[in-house]
């Protein structure tokens, strides 16, 4: 088989449903080896921060893999924001870029589109992957496709393969089967024993499910978990959309001082937190009221489990949930108090609407037509996302880039033809918001709902008066019929409802629903992280 053949086999085998990509001469041949195999379906867009943002939203809503395919050089450089996002937020996205032959490394010029020397594109690479390969020899290329595959999904992080132009054609053997990366099993004996020994003790425990549980698909035996131990399950920031389907006790979102009290006193009031999965950061719990100690905590996150003041290494969390399930015992599910009843019944009336008006108008319109799956773009709207009705939903809570929301709204349709709604702001919009004029050609059609207070508003939130952080309105939806889609401009909740079931009613082109936000209005969410973040900023009392 031909090696790019083999590649695209290799990766379809693993979970990738398709490819984002953008060509460049050095990845030519691979990309005539796409479309000609048809192995994966291939999306294209205009600049490759809109490859990676896709390519990251396919794998986080679908799960599997990822794919961003890219040229050497200009195209890959252009890539490493959106992975650095994927390697901060734990997607599994596999890179690949094209390179130069081995004929033209070995010819003494310096080529186009490298930087200071040949490899510094992987050295660049090695920062936001967990594994690399340059697939340059036949005989070790499938067992190096093979191993790096195997890294991307068991570390749920990205990998980095180069690709040299002169090896898409060559024969080689077929990509081997690999065993899953072996791990002591008396130590997972034990550190299963030892948790269910602290959880048998614990008064109040609850159960942080994280990133790493909806990427390794376990949201299902973790929910199965969490009611053989009767134990409350609460998400936070980056986790929010986790956990849906299932039927839980679930407390709610945590998001310490800036959430719902009732939730953050049984979060850091409990003696027991089990933390599955979670990124331990800022976002998540930079405004606890009390940080929580290892004491309190049992954390399994990349591979390790931190019981207390000890780790267990190399124990992989699908085979701890699972270790723990097989010796639990059932105990009584908790007795909740938290109900949380989210924004709905936008008034349609003359007035302006706010960020909370718009959650309203989305939230009628899903519990009236059912939920779509939702793309948030950094900055109000991923605040305003907060109070969003349970639904699919991704968005850069941790390392928070802006540019994500509209190319993953696209990624998230092309990966599951499910038409997505995307909440971005102006500035974001401004950033990556031009690649709907890639929708119509590719069957893509998603609702976008663009918060525009004509500034860099969050920034506002937490700095007031910088005249920098002012934006020129650009219209956007007198721009959305020359890229293929409609828009409108809205300016009253009345407009607001009625626009966004008109767009939901209307297919095959996207819709650009452009709020106008009064200067300074933001959503109850952000203004609960501003103030979160002042109280903890004013020096504590002795
Ligand atoms: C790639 C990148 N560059 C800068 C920044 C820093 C930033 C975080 S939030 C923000 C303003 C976002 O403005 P927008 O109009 O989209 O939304 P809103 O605040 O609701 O008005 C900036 C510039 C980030 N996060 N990512
Ligand atoms: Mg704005």
């Amino acid at each position: 088989m031909k090696l790019g053949e083999a590649l695209l086999q290799a990766l379809k085998a693993r979970g990738a449903g398709e490819v984002f990509g953008i060509p460049g001469d050095f990845a030519l041949p691979f990309f005539r080896c796409m479309e000609e195999s048809a192995i994966l379906p291939l999306f294209t867009f205009s600049h490759e921060p809109a490859v990676g943002f896709a390519a990251d939203a396919a794998a986080r809503v679908r799960g599997g893999l990822g794919v961003a395919a890219v040229t050497y050089g200009a195209g890959a450089f252009n890539l490493v924001n959106p992975i650095a996002q994927a390697y901060s937020e734990k997607t599994p996205l596999v890179v690949i870029s094209g390179a130069p032959s081995r004929q033209e490394r070995s010819s003494g010029l310096l080529l186009h589109h490298q930087a200071k020397a040949l490899d510094s594109q992987m050295r660049v690479f090695q920062e936001i992957t967990c594994d690399q390969a340059v697939l340059d020899d036949p005989r070790t290329a499938p067992a190096l496709i093979a191993r790096v595959l195997r890294s991307c999904a068991e570390y749920s992080r990205p990998v980095y393969l180069e690709l040299p132009r002169d090896m898409v054609d060559v024969e080689v053997g077929p990509v081997p089967d690999l065993a899953p990366t072996p791990f002591n099993a008396e130590a997972m004996t034990a550190c299963a024993a030892e948790i269910l020994a602290r959880l048998k003790a614990a008064k109040h425990p609850v159960l942080l499910p994280g990133v790493e549980v909806r990427r390794q698909g376990l949201e299902s035996r973790v929910a199965e978990l969490a009611r053989r131990l009767g134990i409350p399950v609460a998400t936070t920031f980056l986790g929010r959309g986790l956990m849906i389907d299932q039927d839980l006790p679930q407390l709610g979102t945590y998001l310490g001082l800036a959430g719902d009290e009732a939730v953050r006193e049984a979060v850091e009031g409990s003696d027991l937190v089990l933390m599955l999965g979670i990124i331990v950061c800022d976002t998540n719990f930079g405004v606890s009221g009390h940080q929580l100690t290892p004491s309190q905590t049992v954390h399994a996150v990349d591979r390790e489990v931190r019981v207390g003041h000890h780790t267990y290494a190399n124990l992989p969390l699908p085979e701890l949930v699972e270790a723990l399930l097989s010796s639990a015992t059932t105990r009584p599910a908790p007795t909740l108090q938290y109900a949380r009843d989210l924004p709905a019944g936008l008034v349609e009336d003359e007035g302006p609407v706010t960020p909370l008006d718009i959650v309203r108008g989305i939230n009628d319109l899903f519990r009236a037509s059912g939920p779509m799956p939702v793309a948030s773009d950094m900055g109000d709207c991923l605040f305003s996302a907060l109070d969003l009705v349970d639904t699919d939903l991704v968005a850069p809570a941790y390392y928070a880039s802006m540019g994500f929301g509209v190319p993953a709204g696209l990624g998230i349709q092309a990966a599951t033809g499910r038409r997505s709604l995307v909440l971005v702001g102006d500035g974001a919009f401004q950033m990556t918001g031009w690649e709907l004029g890639n929708a119509r050609r590719q069957g893509l059609d998603p609702i976008v709902v663009l918060f525009n207070n004509r500034s860099w508003g969050m920034l506002n939130a937490f700095q007031p008066g910088g005249r920098f952080n002012d934006l020129e309105d650009w219209n956007y939806a007198q721009a959305a019929d020359s890229l293929g889609g409609d828009g409108i401009r809205i300016r009253t909740r009345a407009e607001l409802g009625a626009a966004l079931r008109k767009a939901h009613d209307t297919r095959g082109r996207f819709q650009i629903l452009d709020v106008q936000l009064q200067p300074g209005a933001v959503s109850p969410a952000l203004q609960r992280f501003v103030g979160a973040v002042q109280r903890l900023s004013q020096p504590r009392l002795a």
